[in-house]
């Protein structure tokens, strides 16, 4: 398959029988449907009072349209083009007839035939379709409650963490070089870990912290297959000369994944970055739609800041307190894109989406977290577990950049020759039992 002129192995896809894609769409996909069919009844009594009779019957319709999307998604009906005239709904349709040029003769694009990353993301987006075409629902978002009860139930990791944060900031100014550096890369660690948190590979399971998430680290590192954070290291300080030259001020990306401790780890590592003067910029990236279960949005990036100033710990409501005044000062700021939530490999960022990209080249450091960021920077492709991570990017390269991802999907690349032979004998899972994890980076840096 060519892209760009650039050559890429095929894209993981259902049509392999066995495979952890044909298990996702056979398994997964329809558990996660049926438990936002669940939600809607669950919550017909408060649509009632909200909005009345018309509240009952949109929710009525909206269930019955998830009920058709879960047959069609069962018996491997074609994928039908979106009808909702929402903002995206060109994008979406335009890119179904792509894969349709890329099927073989001439067989429709169906949900176990088509790739994998196509056929997942479009599952979000038909459920998205079906609460926009029936208002009042179009503004309900059906995983809420689990991203929220995700929240609670972290709560003694997120004390300690914000605890652990406090004392550094506290510190700060007598640190060294050496320690601030090593509290960089302790907080990178723990945003790392946070991605084992999400929702949507447990089909919506408690998945929550329950532990100490700094005395937790050194167990964990043998379990760290590519670790560059010393790269990522490099280019703050790199930035950061430029800055104290008068050149310009450090900026660093976050293009987030879930809500929960995750988001509250994304969030102190953010709040390190800034007062350790390691960068005057944070701009986070989140969805415009509810996905993958547990993705942020900015309602819940909103929730979880308020959340945090709200708490009666101390240090917690400390860390929440600053927070809200980084966003309110303009230090910190919320992003979201359409292309977020689209189905393309980012390699066609640069063409499909050319304001995004550009965008993203003002940041001196892209951190891209969780395992489906990771599946788009691939593309989601039978890739060899030896090339290169720049290789397996092909041409997409804004910024340095950096993937931090607990293994969740069976697309790995940047290994040493025999390191996945090894893994596949100590444990057949290590690519999507998310007990494994990689600190990915790219682009040029000096060491320090
Ligand atoms: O929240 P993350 O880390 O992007 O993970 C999303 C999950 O959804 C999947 O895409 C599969 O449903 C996996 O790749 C991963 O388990
Ligand atoms: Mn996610």
């Amino acid at each position: 398959m060519e892209a760009e002129g650039i050559w890429a192995p095929q894209s993981l896809s259902a049509q392999f029988e066995g495979s952890f894609a044909y298990l996702t769409v056979r398994d997964r996909l329809p558990t996660i449907l049926t438990k936002v069919i669940d939600t809607l009844h669950r919550n017909k009594d408060s649509f009632f009072k909200e909005y009345g009779e018309e509240g009952i019957q949109a929710e009525k319709r909206a269930i019955s349209f998830l009920s058709r999307l879960r047959n069609e998604l069962q018996t491997d009906k074609p994928v039908l083009a979106l009808t909702d005239n929402a903002e995206d709904t060109e994008a979406w349709n335009e890119y179904m007839r792509r894969q349709q040029d890329l099927m073989e003769d001439g067989r429709p694009v169906s949900w176990f035939k088509s790739p994998w990353l196509y056929v997942e993301c479009y599952m979000y987006r038909r459920i998205q379709e079906a609460l926009y075409m029936n208002p009042p629902m179009d503004k309900f978002d059906g995983f809420k409650e689990g991203k929220t009860q995700s929240f609670f139930e972290s709560q003694q990791a997120i004390k300690s963490l914000c605890t652990y944060l406090q004392e550094l900031v506290t510190n700060m100014e007598n640190m060294t070089e050496i320690q601030l550096r090593d509290s960089f890369l302790k907080l990178l660690q723990v945003s790392l870990w946070g991605n084992k948190c999400d929702l949507s590979i447990s089909g919506g399971q408690d998945n929550s912290q329950k532990s100490s998430p700094i005395d937790s680290l050194p167990d964990l590192q043998r379990f760290i297959l590519v670790d560059n954070s010393s790269m990522v290291w490099s280019v703050l300080v790199a930035a950061q000369g430029s800055r104290s030259s008068g050149i310009k001020n450090a900026r660093v990306d976050i293009v987030l994944d879930n809500a929960g401790f995750e988001l509250v780890t994304d969030l102190v590592l953010a709040s390190f970055l800034v007062s350790a003067g390691l960068a005057k910029q944070i701009r986070f990236h989140g969805k415009s739609i509810p996905w993958f279960v547990s993705d942020v949005t900015k309602q819940d990036f909103e929730w979880t800041i308020m959340q945090t100033v709200a708490s009666n710990h101390k240090w917690m409501s400390a860390s929440g307190v600053q927070w809200k005044h980084f966003m309110k000062e303009g230090t910190w700021s919320y992003h979201d894109h359409s292309f977020w939530t689209l189905p393309h490999e980012f390699c066609d960022m640069a063409v499909d989406a050319a304001d995004l990209y550009s965008t993203l080249q003002g940041s001196d450091l892209i951190l891209f977290k969780g395992d489906l960021n990771y599946r788009k920077l691939t593309g989601d492709r039978k890739w060899e577990h030896t090339v290169p991570f720049d290789q397996a990017l092909r041409g997409f390269q804004p910024a340095p950049l950096c993937s931090l991802r607990t293994l969740k999907a069976d697309v790995q690349v940047g290994l040493q020759p025999g390191q996945a032979e090894k893994l596949s004998s100590q444990d057949p899972d290590w690519m999507t039992n998310s007990k494994y994890a990689v600190v990915q980076f790219c682009g040029p840096h000096r060491e320090q």
